[in-house]
């Protein structure tokens, strides 16, 4: 792999409230290639969203630093493109329309990023789709117009945040190969939150497991080769991808005694 396009080095990050100070997250060192895709598990409230809020550059951690390249990640940017569990596309928008608002809010919106959109929207099956209203599509079509939205811009990395978990299981199945594809195809970087291990496995080219209270770094797994080629669908049939499974697992639940 290439050298680290995202870093972020010794972050701790604490929410302060009116009552209490919350340690969500302590010392994470995490570098992302290019090109790479990284999964990041663990159980319920050990700093997963806390980790991409910092990515994305939506929270200046407590301490330590989070770099693109060598430059600080002082607030949002092009580079970096968020995806979320809830589309958020806008009803009173048609489909073309909400795919072209990150261009729009950034000044790009000219002739050639247009077309760039249609283009887009055309690979992702959604080209007979565009004038027409979100309430008028299926999720798994809203997920694909919201990842059209993130890809326009055209980051360099995105952020995933259980992009698929409110879809039902063969919408989920479908739309992780579709995003796989994608990323691939365009040369992209992912940092993917999820609950579900197979997905995860399916997906990646690294897992990093996070323990809670606070949130950190507990291990980190190399995919194999083989079943990272796979399209996700095929790599769930990938000779050794139980046996990951099954590691994770124990990872996991050892952190719930
Ligand atoms: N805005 C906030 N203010 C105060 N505490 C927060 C805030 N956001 C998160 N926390 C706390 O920080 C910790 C980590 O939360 P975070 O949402 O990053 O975890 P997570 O792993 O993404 O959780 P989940 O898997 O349930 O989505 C939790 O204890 C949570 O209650």
């Amino acid at each position: 792999m290439s050298s680290p396009l995202l870093k972020m080095q010794n972050v701790t990050h604490v929410y302060v409230t009116v009552s209490e100070a919350i340690k969500a997250i302590e010392n994470i060192n995490l570098s992302i290639a290019a090109g790479e895709f990284v999964s990041l598990v663990g159980p319920s409230g050990c700093g997963k969203t806390t980790v991409l809020s910092c990515l994305a550059g939506i929270l200046q951690p407590t301490a330590g630093h989070v770099l693109l390249g060598d430059k600080p990640i002082k607030g949002p940017c092009r580079q970096v493109g968020y995806m979320l569990q809830a589309d958020y596309l806008f009803a009173w928008r048609t489909i073309l329309d909400n795919v072209l608002i990150g261009l729009e809010v950034m000044g790009q919106l000219r002739h050639e990023t247009k077309k760039h959109a249609q283009f887009l929207l055309n690979e992702l099956g959604l080209g007979d789709y565009k004038h027409v209203y979100p309430s008028q599509l299926s999720g798994g079509m809203r997920q694909r117009a919201a990842l059209v939205r993130t890809l326009v811009t055209n980051p360099d990395i995105l952020l995933l945040d259980e992009p698929f978990s409110a879809l039902d299981y063969q919408t989920k199945l479908k739309l992780e190969n579709l995003v796989f594809e994608t990323l691939k195809k365009h040369g992209k970087s992912a940092v993917l939150v999820t609950h579900d291990i197979g997905e995860a496995i399916a997906m990646s080219d690294r897992i990093i497991v996070m323990d809670k209270h606070p949130g950190r770094i507990k291990r980190e797994l190399i995919i194999p080769d083989h079943i990272r080629q796979a399209r996700p669908f095929d790599a769930r049939e990938a000779e050794g991808f139980y046996d990951l499974f099954r590691q994770i697992w124990k990872e996991l639940d050892d952190d719930e005694d």
